[in-house]
C-alpha cells in the first residue's frame, strides 16, 4: 500500500528525517512514535507532498506522492487545525468537502451519523465557528474530516491529544471496530492507545526507525522500557 525507500529531509545542515525503508501494508494500523522532534510530523508531511524530500521517495500504491495527484483520492488526514478553514462553522466544512469529493448528501448524512455519540452534541448545529471551537472539538471535526469518503489511508497526528476520556475511547472503537477496510497511520505520544490499537509501532529516534515492532507483547515492554514509563 505504502512504501518509503531512501527517505531523507535535511534542514541546513541537520538531518531531521533518514528512512531508509519502510513497508506499510494494506489494513495496517500503523503507530508512530518518538521524543519531542524525533521526525514523526515531518515523515507525514513528506508522506501528504506538503514538504518535499531532500532524497528518496514515498510511493502509495506504486505513484510517487511528489509526481502523480491520484493518490490524494486515497488518502485522508488530518494533521493540525491548519488544515481546516476555520472561519466555517463545522457544518459549511463538512458541506464543502461534500462538494470537493462529490458525495451526495445522503453520503456525508450517513458519514457524519456514525460520529454521534463522538460528537457528543458539541459539534453540528451550533452555528459556532470552527475557530471558536475547543481544541478537543476543532481535533473531532478534523479526524471526522480525514476520514470523510471513506479513504483507504487515513493519517492522524497525534489524535488523542486534547480528547476527553470518552472521546479517546470512541475514537479507538472507530479505529479498531468500525474501520476494518482503513490502513491507519497514527503518530502519538499515548503509549497506552496507541499500543492499544496498532498492530505494529514505528519508534523514530533523531529521524531513524530505531525499532520496528509488530507483537503485541513486546510492543508494550521495548516501548516503556524505552520511554523509561
Ligand atoms: N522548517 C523547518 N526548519 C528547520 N527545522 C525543522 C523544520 N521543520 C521541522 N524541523 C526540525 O525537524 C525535527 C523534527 O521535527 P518534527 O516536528 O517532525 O518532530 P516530531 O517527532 O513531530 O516532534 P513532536 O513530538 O514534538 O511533535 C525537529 O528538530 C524540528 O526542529
Amino acid at each position: 500500500m505504502i512504501s518509503i525507500q531512501g527517505l531523507k529531509k535535511q534542514y541546513k545542515e541537520a538531518i531531521v528525517l533518514d528512512v531508509e525503508s519502510l513497508d506499510i501494508s494494506k489494513n495496517q494500523c500503523f503507530g508512530l512514535v518518538g521524543n519531542n522532534g524525533a521526525g514523526k510530523t515531518t515523515l507525514f508531511r513528506i508522506m501528504l507532498d506538503l514538504v518535499r524530500a531532500s532524497a528518496g521517495a514515498v510511493m502509495v500504491d506504486g505513484e510517487d506522492v511528489s509526481k502523480g495527484e491520484a493518490w490524494k483520492s486515497k488518502v485522508g488526514a488530518f494533521l493540525d487545525e491548519h488544515m481546516l478553514l476555520s472561519y466555517l462553522t463545522p457544518d459549511e466544512y463538512f458541506e464543502t468537502l461534500r462538494k470537493i469529493y462529490g458525495l451526495s448528501k445522503e453520503d456525508l448524512m450517513l458519514h457524519l451519523d456514525k460520529f454521534t455519540e463522538f460528537f457528543n452534541g458539541e459539534i453540528l448545529g451550533k452555528k459556532k465557528y470552527i475557530r471558536d471551537l475547543s481544541k478537543g472539538n476543532l481535533k473531532k471535526v478534523g479526524i471526522v474530516a480525514a476520514m470523510m469518503g471513506n479513504p483507504d489511508v487515513v493519517m492522524l497526528d497525534e489524535p488523542f491529544e486534547n480528547l476527553d476520556p470518552s472521546s479517546q475511547n470512541r475514537l479507538k472503537k472507530l479505529v479498531v471496530q468500525e474501520s476494518p477496510n482503513t490502513t491507519f497511520l497514527i503518530s502519538s505520544h499515548d503509549l497506552v492507545h496507541v499500543t492499544e490499537i496498532c498492530d505494529r509501532i514505528v519508534l523514530l529516534e533523531k529521524g531513524k526507525v530505531i525499532k520496528d515492532l509488530q507483537e503485541k507483547e513486546l510492543m508494550v515492554e521495548e516501548l516503556n522500557t524505552y520511554f523509561g514509563t
